[in-house]
């Protein structure tokens, strides 16, 4: 059986309406993908608590969260990952990249021109609209 993961994405909203979107590096999985950072939820963990955490340790700053975008499965060819994508924005700090291999803030009519994880398709549909 697939492994399954239940993962959450932080679709980071800035002053001038553009979303933060990160590049997946060639050593990760779903290498040179862009996603929405963020990551799996750990035991325990609220579905918020777990984004904020993410982000702390991915962009090392903090953000609120807010309403859903997207709960999307996709399956992969090795796992089943189920992505539910929320409206945030920084409240504190500024963005490190740490693992990713390129951070940018893209108007939402630009969001089609990047190569999305598979599993990112529909929040990008619904952000478009
Ligand atoms: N963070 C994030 N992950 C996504 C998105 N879309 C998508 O298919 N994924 C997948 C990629 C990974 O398989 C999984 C998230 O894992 P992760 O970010 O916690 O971790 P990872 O690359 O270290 O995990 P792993 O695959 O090495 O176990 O979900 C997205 O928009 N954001």
């Amino acid at each position: 059986m697939k492994k399954k993961v239940h993962v959450v994405g932080a679709v980071i909203e800035n002053e001038q309406g553009e979303y933060l979107c990160a590049l997946r590096s060639p050593t990760m999985s779903l290498p040179n993908y862009w996603e929405f950072p963020g990551g799996k939820i750990e035991k325990g963990e609220t579905k918020e608590e777990a984004l904020i955490r993410e982000i702390q340790e991915e962009l090392g700053c903090t953000i609120e969260v807010y309403e859903q975008v997207e709960d999307t499965t996709y399956e992969y060819e090795q796992v089943i990952v189920r992505l539910e994508t929320f409206k945030s924005r920084i409240i504190s700090g500024n963005i490190h990249k740490t693992e990713h291999a390129e951070i940018r803030w893209v108007a939402p009519e630009q969001l089609n021109t990047l190569r999305w994880a598979p599993a990112d398709i529909p929040a990008i549909e619904c952000l478009m609209k």
